[in-house]
C-alpha cells in the first residue's frame, strides 16, 4: 500500500517490522521474552511499566542490539547492523543528548549529512518543518523548552524521510500542551502511511494517541491488540477495598449477600473486600450501608499500581 503525504513530499510506502520469538538476555537479566509481534503503518503504544523491556526491545527494532534469540526484520531483512534498514528507520531515545550550543537547524543539517543525503539543506528544512519548529530554528537548543528540544530531536530522527519512526518514551517531562502538539504530530506521521511506534509507562498517554497497544510487563508481551479491549480487561479485573465503618461484622454480613462482592475480610483494623466490578461495588456499598444504618467511615482501593494492573494482565 502506498500513502501520498499531502505537502507533496515522497510518497511513503508501508513498511513491516515483524518480530517472532525474539529474546535478549544480559548475563543472567532477560530483559527480552519471547516476543513475537507485528508491526506495520500507524501508531502503536508500547506500554509497560519501568524496566518491562520496553528500551531494549526499540534499540533491537532499530537494529543496534542484536537479539539473543528469534528474528527481527524490517520488511524481510534483518534490522540488526544493516544499513539498509537504517536507512528506512529513525530512533528518538530516551535519553536527551545535550547539543544546547547547536541551533536546531545545524543539529538537523548534522544529521542529515550522516545520514549522506543527496541534498541535506532542503531535507533538513522538511524536517523542520514537518515538526513545526521553523520559526525557532535558528536560536540555540539551549534556549528552548523541553517540547522544543524533544521536536528538534524528532525532527533529526526523520531527516532521511524514513517509513518507521521508533520513540522511547517521547512525552516524558513534557506539559500539557507540548504533549498535545507531540501526540498531534505522532498522528499526522502514522496518518501519513508510517509505521509509528512509542513506548510509554503511562496508560493515559497511550489512549490518547493511539488505538492500538503492545503491552510489556517483565520482558513478555502481556497484551496487544486494540486498546479498548485491553482498557476493559484492565478495569474488569477483581478489586480489592480496605473498607472502615461504624459496624464492620454487620457491613460484612451484608456486602457478602451482595453479587458485585466475591470475598470479604474481617480483622481488627476493619474489613478488606474483592470485588469483581469496580463500578458496581462503589454503587452498592452507599446503598447497603445506609438500609443497615452503618457509616462508611473510609474507602480505599488497594493494590491500584500500574505495576499491578500490568502483573493482572500477565497472568489472565
Ligand atoms: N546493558 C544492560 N546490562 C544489564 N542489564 C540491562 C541492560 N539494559 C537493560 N538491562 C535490564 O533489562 C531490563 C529491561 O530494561 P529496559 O531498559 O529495556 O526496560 P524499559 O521498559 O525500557 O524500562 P525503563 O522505562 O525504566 O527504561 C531491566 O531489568 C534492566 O535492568
Amino acid at each position: 500500500m502506498t500513502t501520498l503525504d499531502t505537502d507533496a513530499r515522497p510518497a511513503v510506502t508501508t513498511s513491516t517490522l515483524d518480530l517472532v520469538g525474539v529474546s535478549r538476555w544480559y548475563g543472567n537479566v532477560v530483559a527480552v521474552n519471547d516476543v513475537t509481534m507485528q508491526l506495520s503503518s500507524g501508531v502503536t503504544g508500547l506500554l509497560g511499566p519501568n524496566g518491562a523491556g520496553k528500551t531494549t526491545l526499540l534499540h533491537m527494532m532499530a537494529g543496534f542490539l542484536a537479539p539473543s534469540r528469534g528474528t527481527l526484520t524490517l520488511d524481510g531483512e534483518s534490522t540488526w547492523r544493516n544499513p539498509g534498514v537504517y536507512r528506512r528507520l529513525g530512533l528518538v531515545s530516551e535519553r536527551e543528548a545535550v547539543h544546547s550550543f547547536l541551533t536546531a537547524k545545524e543539529f538537523v543539517l548534522a544529521s542529515a549529512k550522516l545520514h549522506r543525503l543527496p541534498d541535506p539543506e532542503a531535507a533538513a528544512r522538511r524536517a523542520i518543518e514537518l515538526v513545526e519548529m521553523t520559526d525557532a530554528q535558528d536560536r540555540r537548543i539551549g534556549t528552548y523548552s523541553k517540547g522544543m528540544r524533544q521536536r528538534t530531536r524528532v525532527a533529526a530522527a526523520l531527516v532521511h524521510d524514513p517509513q518507521v519512526l521508533l520513540l522511547d518514551e517521547p512525552f516524558n517531562g513534557m506539559d500539557p500542551r507540548q504533549r498535545l502538539h507531540m501526540m498531534g504530530l505522532l498522528h499526522s506521521l502514522g496518518d501519513a502511511g508510517r509505521t509509528i511506534l512509542f513506548s510509554s509507562h503511562i496508560l493515559e498517554e497511550v489512549e490518547q494517541v493511539s488505538g492500538t497497544v503492545q503491552v510489556m510487563v517483565a520482558g513478555r508481551l502481556a497484551a496487544s491488540g486494540d486498546f479498548r479491549t485491553i482498557r476493559r480487561l484492565m478495569t474488569n479485573r477483581p478489586h480489592v477495598f480496605a473498607v472502615r465503618s461504624t459496624d464492620d461484622r454487620a457491613l460484612a454480613v451484608a456486602l457478602m449477600a451482595d453479587p458485585s462482592v466475591t470475598g470479604v475480610e474481617l480483622d481488627k483494623t476493619g474489613l478488606t473486600v474483592r470485588a469483581g466490578d469496580y463500578g458496581a461495588f462503589t454503587r452498592a456499598l452507599p446503598k447497603i450501608a445506609l438500609a443497615r444504618q452503618i457509616r462508611v467511615r473510609q474507602l480505599t482501593p488497594e493494590d491500584e499500581s500500574l505495576e499491578s494492573v500490568f502483573s493482572y494482565l500477565v497472568e489472565a
